[in-house]
């Protein structure tokens, strides 16, 4: 089942990531000496060669190659950290030697230094490869896509002694965006439990683990029983926070469903219908800002960057920022790209505001939710009555680094 649905996710990447194949550009092609072993051929350029292995061709620059040794002397293979001091490369560096044995691309350097490639390393490790890959696989979604998928909640008893569980629940939340633990003890402290099952906290101002109520207490509309409308948080630091916890412990009232909105649905639709307009919120960097000020809490934050954040190799998007109430003023963006700023973010936003990509729930107690802040937005409700949520950040690092342990693609 995971299988398929990381085959189809993978699928859905590629035909989405807007990759376009530039091999047919190539050009600088000094000598034309072809070797065959095996399967592989190579061609010398001017500053690296090419070689032929499988699929498209691949370049390998000189000095990337003697960075890139994995001897003894120039990489330690027990730390996984570099020996070689990259600085003492000789920037015109050929080998003298060039041969493909075994599956393996040999260099002889000027000096007698040897280096050993495997081709498949090589191949993993190319750019023409990078480029056609994705980095995370995901499937976008709407709400009929969301629910039609089904996907299960992890249950407390098993999330809390079953690593498979928590691998699941991983590879769900890379998916999707968003994940959910059930039957968790309505508590502060189950709460907390459940997130280090997952990774590390993010202490920020508002705690490592805040629970909160309607109370003002802050200086953010979040302190409320007012609606808001979707958004990501700490839109104003300059890497977001990449998970959002919440557990609503108790609610005594009306209202306060919360909203789910995958971005990145949102924003591979907006490219698909006008790339300009993508690529102007990917290249503008607009400005996030957080101010309190009261007898208990100072605080003046701000950060800079784009509303959408691709790799810049591959097009695949990894971070949306974006946050109405919290961008600031906007003066990084030259005066002829303002109008057009605009017009982009209105196509976004009425694409995230489109019913149909809505997806609402009501968190009850027992029930907690991650939310990767990179790309789902979130909202919530106005309500009435006592309403008490807690919740945490986690970086994302963290979780990838968790997810990519358990042997997830992340
Ligand atoms: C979640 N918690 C209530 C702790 C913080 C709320 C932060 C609210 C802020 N406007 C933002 O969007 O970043
Ligand atoms: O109260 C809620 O359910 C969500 C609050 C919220 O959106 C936030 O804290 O950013």
């Amino acid at each position: 089942m995971l299988t398929k649905l990381l085959h189809n996710a993978l699928k859905q990447a590629q035909l989405l990531s807007g990759v376009r194949n530039t091999l047919s550009l190539w050009s600088h092609k000094t000598s034309v000496r072809a070797c065959a072993a095996r399967s592989a051929t190579f061609q010398s350029l001017e500053d690296g060669l090419e070689l032929n292995y499988g699929g498209a061709p691949m370049r390998f620059n000189y000095v990337w190659l003697r960075d890139h040794c994995r001897s003894a002397s120039s990489y330690n293979s027990s730390t996984n950290q570099r020996n070689l001091d990259t600085a003492s490369i000789d920037l015109t560096i050929r080998p003298d030697i060039t041969t493909v044995e075994d599956g393996h691309l040999i260099l002889t350097w000027p000096g007698g230094h040897v280096s050993k490639y495997s081709l498949s390393w090589l191949a993993e490790n190319s750019y023409e490869g990078k480029k056609q890959s994705t980095i995370q696989p995901r499937i976008f979604w709407n709400s009929d896509i969301y629910k039609n998928a089904n996907i299960p909640s992890a249950k407390w008893d098993t999330f809390m002694s079953c690593d498979d569980e928590v691998k699941k629940f991983l590879q769900n939340y890379l998916l999707y965006g968003i994940a959910f633990v059930d039957d968790v003890p309505a508590t502060v402290e189950a709460t907390e439990a459940v997130t280090q099952r997952v990774s590390l906290i993010r202490e920020t101002t508002y705690g490592r683990m805040w629970c909160f109520t309607s109370d003002l207490s802050r200086g953010d509309t979040a302190y409320s029983q007012l609606g808001l409308d979707r958004h990501t948080d700490t839109s104003y630091f300059h890497e977001p926070c990449g998970i959002q916890v919440f557990h609503c412990l108790k609610h005594e009232g009306t209202g306060g469903r919360n909203l789910l909105v995958d971005g990145f649905y949102a924003a591979e639709t907006v490219r698909q219908q006008s790339p300009e307009n993508f690529e102007l919120l990917a290249r503008s960097p607009i400005r996030h800002e957080y101010i309190e000020s009261s007898d208990n809490h100072q605080n003046h934050m701000t950060g800079f960057g784009p509303l959408i954040n691709v790799y810049p190799w591959n097009n695949e998007m990894y971070l949306i920022r974006y946050n109405n109430y919290d961008r600031s003023v906007i003066n990084t963006i030259p005066h002829d790209l303002v109008q057009p700023w605009y017009v982009a973010h209105r196509e976004l936003t009425k694409e995230l505001r489109r019913p149909e990509n809505e997806l609402w729930v009501k968190l009850t107690p027992g029930k907690v939710i991650f939310i990767d802040n990179w790309r789902v937005m979130h909202g919530r409700e106005s309500f009435t009555g006592l309403r008490q949520l807690c919740g945490c950040y986690l970086t994302r690092d963290d979780v990838l680094s968790s997810a990519r342990c358990f042997g997830l693609h992340a």
